[in-house]
C-alpha cells in the first residue's frame, strides 16, 4: 500500500483563511476596529525557536492579527521573565501570550528557569497555548475554553479529511503536557466537547517505559507519534491500513524528520502526515484561531 499524504500545509492555509475572514467579520458585526494581538516571548537565541517565532509572525500578519515578539537574553533571570509576563497580563492591547518553550537551560546563573511558574503566571484568558492549570482543567472536564494548538490541529486535520476515530483504537506515543496528554483526552471525549466530531476513540497512551511498544503500536487504527525521537516509529510498528500522525519535528543534520520513519511507514499505512508540511503548520493555524478567540473573550 502507498499511503495517502495528509496535507497539513494545505489545511492550515484553509484554516488561516477562515481566521482572517472571522477577524474581518467581527469588525463589521461589532462596528469596532478588531485587530487581535499575539505576543511571543523568546528567551535566548535557539535557532529553531527563532524559525517558529518568525513563521508565527508572518502567519499573524496575513490573518489581520498583530504579532509582536519580545526577546529576552538567555542570561535573563526568572524575575525578568515573570515581570514581563505580569506586564503583558496587565496590558489591554495584548490578547494572547505565548512563552516559547523550552526555556534555555543555561540562563539564570546556571539554575535554569522555573518553567511551570512562568506558565502558571500567564493570565488564563490570554493563555493561547492552553498551558495554564485552569485551561488544562477545563479541557479535562470536557468544557474547554482554549484547545491546545497541536492537538487541536490534529483534530481539525482528521475532521477535514473525514477520518473517524469513533470506537477505534488510537495509540498516542508520548505523554507530554503539550501534546500527548491533551491529545489522548480530546480523542476520548464524547462528541462535541472539543468542538468536532473527532471523538469517542479508545485511547492508549504509550511511552518510553511501555512494555512491547511495537506490539502496542500495532494495535492502533490511528497512531499518533509525539516523542521527539527521530524516526523512532518503524514500518513494522504500524498496523496495515492505519492512519499515522507524525508530530515530531527533529533536525538531523540539515534535514527535518519526524518521529516516524516516513518511507517504510508509507508502505504500511493508509494515510500519513509528512514532516515538514504536516502537523507543524496546523499548530500555527490553531494558534491564530486561539488568539482571535482570546480577543473576543476579553472584549466581552
Ligand atoms: N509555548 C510554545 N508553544 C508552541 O506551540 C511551541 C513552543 N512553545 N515551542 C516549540 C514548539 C514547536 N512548534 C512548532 C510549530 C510549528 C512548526 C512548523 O510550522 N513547522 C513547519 C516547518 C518549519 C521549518 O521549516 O523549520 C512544518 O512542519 O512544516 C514547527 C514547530 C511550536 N511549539
Amino acid at each position: 500500500m502507498t499511503a495517502k499524504l495528509l496535507d497539513g500545509k494545505r489545511i492550515a492555509a484553509e484554516i488561516r483563511e477562515e481566521v482572517a475572514q472571522d477577524v474581518k467579520a467581527t469588525a463589521v458585526s461589532t462596528g469596532q476596529p478588531f485587530r487581535p494581538c499575539l505576543v511571543a516571548v523568546l528567551v535566548g537565541e535557539d535557532p529553531a525557536s527563532k524559525v517558529y517565532v518568525r513563521n508565527k509572525q508572518r502567519a499573524c500578519e496575513k490573518a489581520g492579527i498583530e504579532g509582536r515578539t519580545h526577546r529576552l537574553p538567555a542570561e535573563s533571570t526568572q524575575k525578568d521573565l515573570m515581570d514581563l509576563v505580569a506586564q503583558l497580563n496587565e496590558d489591554p492591547s495584548v490578547n494572547g501570550i505565548l512563552v516559547q518553550l523550552p526555556l534555555p537551560k543555561n540562563g539564570n546563573a546556571g539554575a535554569g528557569f522555573n518553567e511551570r511558574a512562568v506558565l502558571d503566571a500567564i493570565d488564563p484568558l490570554k493563555d493561547v497555548d492552553c498551558f495554564s492549570p485552569v485551561n488544562v482543567g477545563l479541557l479535562m472536564q470536557g468544557r474547554p475554553r482554549f484547545l491546545p494548538c497541536t492537538p487541536h490541529g490534529i483534530i481539525q486535520l482528521l475532521h477535514r479529511e473525514n477520518i473517524s476515530v469513533a470506537g477505534k483504537n488510537v495509540v498516542v506515543v508520548g505523554r507530554s503536557d503539550i501534546v500527548g496528554k491533551p491529545m489522548a483526552m480530546m480523542l476520548a471525549q464524547r462528541d462535541g466537547s472539543c468542538g468536532r466530531d473527532v471523538a469517542n476513540a479508545t485511547v492508549t497512551i504509550a511511552h518510553s517505559r511501555t512494555d512491547d511498544l511495537a506490539g502496542v503500536c500495532r494495535t492502533a487504527d490511528c497512531l499518533i507519534a509525539a516523542v521527539g525521537v527521530p524516526e523512532m516509529v518503524k514500518g513494522n510498528m504500524i498496523k496495515p491500513g492505519a492512519v499515522v500522525i507524525d508530530v515530531g519535528i527533529n533536525r538531523v543534520g540539515d534535514r527535518l524528520v519526524g518521529d516516524v520513519a516516513f518511507d517504510e511507514a508509507s508502505e504500511v499505512a493508509s494515510a500519513i502526515t509528512p514532516v515538514p508540511g504536516g502537523v507543524g503548520p496546523l499548530t500555527i493555524a490553531m494558534l491564530l484561531h486561539n488568539t482571535v478567540m482570546a480577543a473576543k473573550l476579553q472584549s466581552e
